[in-house]
């Protein structure tokens, strides 16, 4: 039921306007393919959860096709602490052997994939889960023997993502590959399964939610637009470490592939999507092609 009063509070005033304001993007973004990577860190508390998949309801409400992909490496780590697995990271990627792969894919596709899709529908939205290994729609090979079973993806049969969409669904996608032989199980980053199917996919943005403001430079101050040059450099010089490379070379190699834009930012941020989707300001940092 709305409050009816005589005098007009401010505040709502204010929340017309933004509505007003957002009109030019939802025009421009209108039958859009969005692809969302949700990290595990941004995931935060249910909270925080509710409020990503009321974003990502909205946009599928004004016509826009959001797709997640979804990570949960703090997920796996307390799994494989409770089940006593050692595990490491090399350049931003878990090693992967026999006994932790089944355990990726068991927290990945059993509990964080289903948070993810009942949020979505606990907001009014239809949702399917899904991993690469449905449908196949992602087939990868050994990404580097160093690393175990963490795949790269080589093959992408993102058909089955046009269905949902079009029939009003929104997927939600477990970054779980199949090997060439349909007998192996890859552990896939959830930063690259994001950039492989919004390159299949030609996105219009791929949107990669983390746990900081954005890339940040040598003195710690987010840079809000980059080009894929200073990328390379940033890389290089040691700039970009961590966590940070498999995003950046994912929206490098989304780039090539024709996705337009893509977004690191902080989806810690109350309604992080919808600030940079629909606002003047946008958020975090955008990589593209330097315009003319
Ligand atoms: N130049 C940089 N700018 C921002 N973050 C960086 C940079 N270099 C390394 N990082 C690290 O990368 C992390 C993000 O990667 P990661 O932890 O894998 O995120 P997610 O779990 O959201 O995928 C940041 O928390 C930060 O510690
Ligand atoms: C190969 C590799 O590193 N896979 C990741 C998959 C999950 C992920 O990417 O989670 P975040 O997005 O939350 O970091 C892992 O095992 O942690």
């Amino acid at each position: 039921m709305k409050k009816r009063t005589p005098d007009m509070n401010r505040d709502w005033i204010v929340t017309a306007r933004t509505l007003s304001e957002a009109l030019p993007y939802l025009q421009r973004y209108s039958g859009a393919v969005v692809v969302v990577k949700f990290g595990g860190n941004a995931m935060g508390d249910a909270d925080a959860m509710a409020a990503f998949a009321r974003d990502i309801v909205l946009m599928k409400q004004v016509g826009m096709n959001p797709v997640v992909v979804h990570g949960g490496g703090p997920m796996i780590n307390e799994m494989l602490d409770k089940l006593g697995i050692k595990s490491e990271f090399v350049r931003g990627k878990r090693v992967t052997d026999q006994r932790t792969v089944e355990v990726v894919e068991m927290v990945l596709t059993g509990l964080v994939n289903k948070r993810i899709v009942q949020a979505i529908m606990d907001e009014g939205g239809r949702a399917v889960g899904l991993s690469g290994k449905d449908d196949d729609l992602m087939v990868a090979e050994v990404d580097d023997p160093e690393l175990g079973f963490v795949g790269r993806p080589v093959e992408m049969n993102v058909q089955v993502l046009r269905d949902l969409y079009s029939a009003g669904i929104i997927p939600v996608v477990a970054p779980v590959a199949t090997g060439m032989d349909m007998l192996e199980t890859f552990n896939v980053n959830g930063d690259t399964a994001a950039g492989a199917i919004a390159g299949a996919l030609k996105a219009d943005r791929l949107l990669l939610l983390t746990d900081v403001a954005g890339v940040k430079d040598a003195s710690g101050e987010v840079i809000t637009q980059i080009t894929p040059d200073q990328v390379h450099a940033m890389i290089a010089d040691g700039t970009i470490a961590g966590g940070m490379i498999p995003k950046t070379e994912t929206a490098l190699y989304a780039l090539e592939k024709g996705v337009r834009a893509v977004v690191i930012l902080d989806g810690r941020l109350p309604n992080a999507c919808l600030l940079e989707l629909f606002t003047e300001h946008g958020a975090g940092s955008i990589i593209r092609e330097p315009r003319d």
